[in-house]
């Protein structure tokens, strides 16, 4: 990668400073995980220039097709990562869940934040107010496009229907409310708190129901790998627990050679330093699944040492947490999946993927 069009500023007495600029998407819950971010670094760093610069990407233009059919993960990240490559940005923030299992070579995970519920929710269409999945009459349409949430909910509510529902989050609760197509629509409960619509929210699916994405919840903040400064400086965000919640999940996927095109769900807790890992993999109509739950120990929670000498803040790395810790969250979801694997996932998953780009 070449040195690129950094940004700088004069700040008076002759003194050039660089002002670190984070991307965003254009969408409504992209910039406000974004300016959460920007708030918590204003925080620990009152002295930083920051600037926010939002850019549409073509996940974001292709409205028309459910992402399943699409298949690539990086539709919502290349762009922006490709603006990281030139330097036109040095910190982007992701949903963790839109992130490909691998990065590029160069970039990589500066931080992930403190999770948000990582739950699946039911928002109801107005004139079903009051009711649950349950009490819905028999055949109302549920808006998802998400293979693994109508998978597990086909199974667990055989009298519902489910339909495509695409767009941002904006998009699908308008659809949702101004016509008649659907009953309710299943969404994250992270994004939906974070766009202030949690009233909206008339239940959340707990792992009985449906359990959630890989990474679902949790927002992270990629980096050039070689940009050791910006390295530095985002690494205070880390929240241990989730970073290594996700590291499991991700594990997992990346193993099953899962993606977003495959019914795959995950359930992890950490609990007395043990972390627990439950996977899942279905076929499209949840008929057949697989899952399993593993558990591996990792070091008590040593909570983020705060780096600080003097009122300043010297920057702490990830090594809040152990790198023993680390290790054995990923192998916890390598040997989750090999499990699976083991049981015959790979066969579940190459008939779910061939159905679904044959529909
Ligand atoms: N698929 C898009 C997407 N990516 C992240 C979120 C929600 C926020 C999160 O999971 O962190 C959503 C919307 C949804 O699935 O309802």
């Amino acid at each position: 990668m070449e040195e690129g069009p950094y940004k700088y500023i004069r700040e008076g007495h002759g003194k050039i400073s660089r002002v670190i600029r984070l991307g965003t998407r254009k969408s409504q819950l992209a910039r406000i995980q974004t300016d959460s971010v920007a708030d918590k670094l204003k925080e620990l760093y009152p002295d930083v220039h920051l600037e926010i610069v939002a850019m549409s990407t073509i996940g974001d233009k292709i409205l028309d097709q459910a992402l399943s059919k699409i298949g690539e993960k990086s539709l919502f990240t290349k762009e922006l990562e490709n603006a990281l490559e030139r330097n036109e940005v040095d910190i982007v923030v992701h949903s963790l869940k839109d992130l490909p299992t691998a990065l590029p070579l160069g970039f990589t995970i500066g931080a992930v934040l403190e999770r948000e519920s990582p739950n699946d929710a039911v928002v109801l269409h107005p004139k079903n107010a009051g009711l649950t999945l349950d009490a819905l009459p028999d055949k109302s349409v549920i808006g998802t496009s998400s293979l693994r949430r109508a998978a597990q909910l086909k199974k667990r509510f055989p009298q519902l229907e489910f339909e495509n529902i695409r767009g941002n989050l904006n998009t699908r609760l308008r659809k949702l409310d101004e016509k008649d197509d659907y009953a309710a629509i299943i969404l994250a409960a992270a994004g939906l708190k974070r766009m202030g619509w949690e009233d909206r929210i008339s239940q959340i699916l707990g792992p009985d129901d449906c359990m959630y994405a890989v990474g679902q919840g949790a927002l992270a903040v990629e980096v050039r790998a070689r940009d050791k400064d910006i390295l530095e400086m985002v690494s205070v965000l880390h929240h241990p627990d989730t970073v290594l919640r996700c590291i499991a999940e991700r594990a997992f996927l990346r193993h099953l050679e899962g993606g977003c095109s495959v019914p795959v769900a995950v359930h992890t807790e950490v609990k007395e330093s043990v972390l627990y890992l439950t996977g899942a993999v279905y076929s499209l109509d949840g008929a057949d699944c697989l899952k399993e739950t593993m558990q591996t120990i990792i070091a008590p929670n040593s909570a983020a040492e705060e780096c600080v000498q003097d009122g300043v803040h010297v920057g702490v790395t990830a090594n809040n947490i152990p790198a023993s810790s680390k290790a054995a969250a990923e192998k916890l979801g390598v040997d989750l999946a090999t499990l699976l694997l083991s049981k015959g996932a790979k066969d579940i998953l190459t008939t779910a993927r061939q159905l679904n780009d044959a529909r």
